[in-house]
């Protein structure tokens, strides 16, 4: 072959490569798992869906793959092979594996069972794609990034650019919520959420906005504040939110996936590794980032806040160390096999 053919070769595998998005999920058969690989079927970004749990990836699977959309769709086995199989060559990485509360329970008290399923899938994606994009829902995302980061660190892979704490859903109900009250289109309500993902570590800046006057409606922030509590209360026992975390999380994978083919000015909020208020000692945080062909493309500033949103975002400090710290030290004290 001549050495112009083979570079033109070269050059249509490599423009082809770019096209495919190889999108994986861990917890597939969960009550998010189902519908965000569903809505991951239905996405032309994806053109390959790998589908993963400790029990029915591969009848979940079986069902989406009738769907009429151009992308292919595996189930793999619970076994380690078949879990190396689902994330190699993978270049979305969604983790929603692990168990969702109960009436009366917070998100840390997810922590002792959660945080060992995410540590040893956070292990697999370091070995088998550790340069994919990893989106992590599993409760308590406080906790959680931290601990994949952490692995990902052990391993010597870690590129905090590409390890994201789905918190998308918190602006989609802040959308909603104030659509109610203003009887709007949700679509035109962009509310700015910033911290963590639990409790009065989720911060609405509503000053923000164009409903400044919202941020001294206390009932609407704790509504956005708890909003996942309002979910689990309804469900009485049989979990949390699935259908709208679904919608969330396949956003935020869609919106991973436009800015990898390099649309320009894709923002969504995530907890990702920030240096935003890394002087106090909080190494991750929720705000506006720019996503773009390598992950993190911006972080955004908080930018202004009024006096109520200062006194919230205190609040917010203290918890988030404390639910930061707990992740790293998890690792650190049990690093599994
Ligand atoms: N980030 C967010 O905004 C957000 C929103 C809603 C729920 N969540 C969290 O998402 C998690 C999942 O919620 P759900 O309602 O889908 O729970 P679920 O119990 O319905 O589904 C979890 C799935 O994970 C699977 N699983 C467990 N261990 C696994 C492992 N080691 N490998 C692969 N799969 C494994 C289970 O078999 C199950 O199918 C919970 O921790 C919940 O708190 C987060
Ligand atoms: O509330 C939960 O436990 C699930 C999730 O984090 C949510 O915000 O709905």
């Amino acid at each position: 072959m001549s050495f112009i053919a083979s570079r033109i070769q070269r050059r249509a595998f490599s423009v082809s490569a770019r096209n495919l998005s190889k999108v994986t999920v861990l917890g597939a058969a969960g009550g998010i798992g189902q519908p965000l690989s569903l809505l991951l079927k239905l996405n032309p970004l994806v053109t390959e869906l790998a589908l993963y749990d400790i029990r029915g990836g591969p009848g979940v699977a079986a069902d989406i793959s009738h769907i009429n959309t151009k992308s292919t769709v595996t189930g793999y086995d619970p076994t380690p092979t078949g879990l190396a199989n689902a994330l190699k060559g993978s270049q979305v990485v969604l983790i929603p594996a692990g168990v969702p509360r109960k009436p009366g329970m917070t998100r840390d008290d997810l922590f002792n069972t959660n945080a060992s399923i995410v540590r040893d899938l956070a292990k697999a994606c370091a070995e088998s794609c550790p340069e994919a994009n990893i989106l992590v829902i599993a409760n308590p995302v406080n906790s959680t990034v931290p601990i994949v980061s952490e692995i990902f660190k052990a391993r010597g892979v870690y590129n905090p650019k590409r390890l994201f704490g789905v918190t998308t859903l918190d602006v989609v109900r802040a959308s909603r919520f104030v659509s109610e009250i203003k009887g709007s289109d949700p679509a035109d309500e962009n509310i700015t959420v910033v911290g963590g993902h639990s409790g009065v570590t989720i911060v609405p800046l509503f000053s923000q906005s164009s409903h400044p006057d919202l941020s001294a409606n206390a009932e609407l922030v704790n509504r956005v504040q708890f909003g996942g509590d309002e979910v689990v209360k309804a469900k009485d026992g049989a979990g949390s939110a699935t259908l709208s975390m679904a919608m969330a999380g396949a956003r935020m994978a869609n919106s991973l996936l436009r800015a990898s083919k390099g649309e320009k000015g894709v923002i969504e909020p995530t907890f990702v590794d920030s240096p935003l208020y890394k002087d106090q000692g909080i190494e991750f945080f929720s705000s506006r980032v720019e996503l773009g062909p390598n992950g993190v493309e911006k972080i955004f500033s908080v930018g202004p806040v009024d006096a109520t949103e200062e006194k919230l975002l205190e609040a917010c400090f203290t918890d988030l160390k404390k639910n930061i710290d707990k992740g790293k030290s998890f690792v650190a004290t049990n690093p599994g096999k």
